[in-house]
């Protein structure tokens, strides 16, 4: 890849210092947080609702790809309603005892976010349950024989889990949330006013063109279309120019990004259907396998973008690549039944 192993459109990765930028951009507000509009209603309803009755709000579950603001819409439940706000993540509960100190150390009213919520250890989960049902707690004393239960209470506390696979969450879990929100990819207007926004908070002077070409090529995604801006703007630095057009169009290439922004494992997947089986269908294990990759990472992140632009379709049978996928990439579409019969290992 041009441009070191830097991969602008990888939606997950994230260096310290994009980090850092991500957080200075945030939106506060629901106001300032840009899409999504029904889910917005949907939230501002709740927390009006709740400051009405003067409770904490429900919880809330965020299910979408990464970078389209589940993070953002936690910090700002917390805002909005003047409550603090505590953040942890599914990977670091690996014990009923992680979450046990987390829930019992919460103030009246705070709002617990965890990310990736699915990952979470399965004893954990069950104590979630109970917690956000009627925020209590059972702590068991002692091993074997002498073990006892003890209810410990909890402060009310509203919590917001957020996950790129909904699906992996059971039943009892999903259940217990008030409301679940889907966030979309973002379409090219809302991204403009992304990084619009973006732009005049980083004092940037950027044309209207090259900002529709960076929303026109970031994955449908403001962590992406955000990190492509920054990028545009250093080349515009070092080249002593605007932020123009040609700008834009000369970093992205730089970067390597193409022009539907399809980062490296899009292109990989892509790739693998359409060269290694004729189009396909191929099923989710084997493409996980050839492009040596999580079977999760392709059905959360990768999958949802390429069905979203119209790349890929899914089938009973597995994935196929559509006659725009063919187009793109510059090849010649097989014949429907040309390609080898091959073994679908699973869908
Ligand atoms: N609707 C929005 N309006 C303006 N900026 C946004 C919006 N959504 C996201 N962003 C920007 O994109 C960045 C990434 O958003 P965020 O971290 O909330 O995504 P996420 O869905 O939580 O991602 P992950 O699943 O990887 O944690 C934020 O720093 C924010 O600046």
């Amino acid at each position: 890849m041009q441009g070191g192993d830097v991969d602008l459109t990888d939606p997950v990765l994230a260096s310290e210092a994009e980090l850092a930028f991500e957080g200075a951009l945030r939106p506060k507000s629901l106001e300032e947080f840009v899409g999504q509009t029904r889910v917005r209603g949907q939230l501002q309803l709740l927390l009006t609702a709740a400051m009405l009755q003067q409770r904490t709000p429900d919880h809330i579950l965020l299910a979408g790809p990464p970078g389209l603001g589940k993070t953002t819409l936690a910090m700002i439940v917390a805002y909005e309603g003047g409550r603090p706000l505590r953040m942890s993540s599914g990977p670091a509960i690996q014990h009923a005892g992680d979450l046990a100190a987390i829930l019992s150390s919460l103030v009246p009213g705070e709002v617990l976010f965890i990310d990736e919520i699915h990952r979470m250890a399965r004893s954990a989960e069950e104590m979630l349950y109970l917690a956000m049902e009627d925020f209590r707690i059972d702590i068991m004393v002692g091993k074997g024989a002498g073990a006892t239960s003890v209810p410990l209470d909890l402060a009310p506390f509203t919590l917001v889990g957020a996950t790129t696979r909904a699906g992996l969450l059971p039943n009892p879990l999903r259940d217990r949330f008030g409301f679940t929100a889907h966030l979309e990819f973002y379409d090219e207007a809302e991204l403009e006013r992304v990084l619009e926004r973006a732009a005049s908070m980083l004092g940037l002077d950027v044309d209207r063109e090259a900002l529709a070409e960076i929303a026109g090529r970031c994955r449908g995604t403001p962590r992406i279309a955000n990190r492509l801006l920054r990028r545009v703007r250093d080349y515009a630095l070092v080249h002593g120019g605007r932020a123009d057009l040609g700008a834009v169009r000369a970093a992205l290439e730089l970067y390597d990004v193409d022009p539907l922004g399809l980062d490296r494992l899009d292109r990989a997947v892509m790739q693998i259907i359409l060269t290694r089986f004729g189009g396909g269908p191929v099923g989710l294990n084997t493409l996980a396998v050839s492009v040596g990759e999580e079977a999760e990472t392709i059905e959360a992140v990768v999958e949802p973008f390429l069905v979203r632009i119209g790349l890929i379709t899914r089938t009973p049978r597995g994935r196929v690549a559509t006659p725009s996928a063919w187009r793109h990439f510059g090849l010649a579409e097989r014949a429907p039944g040309a390609a080898a019969a091959l073994p679908i290992d699973d869908l």
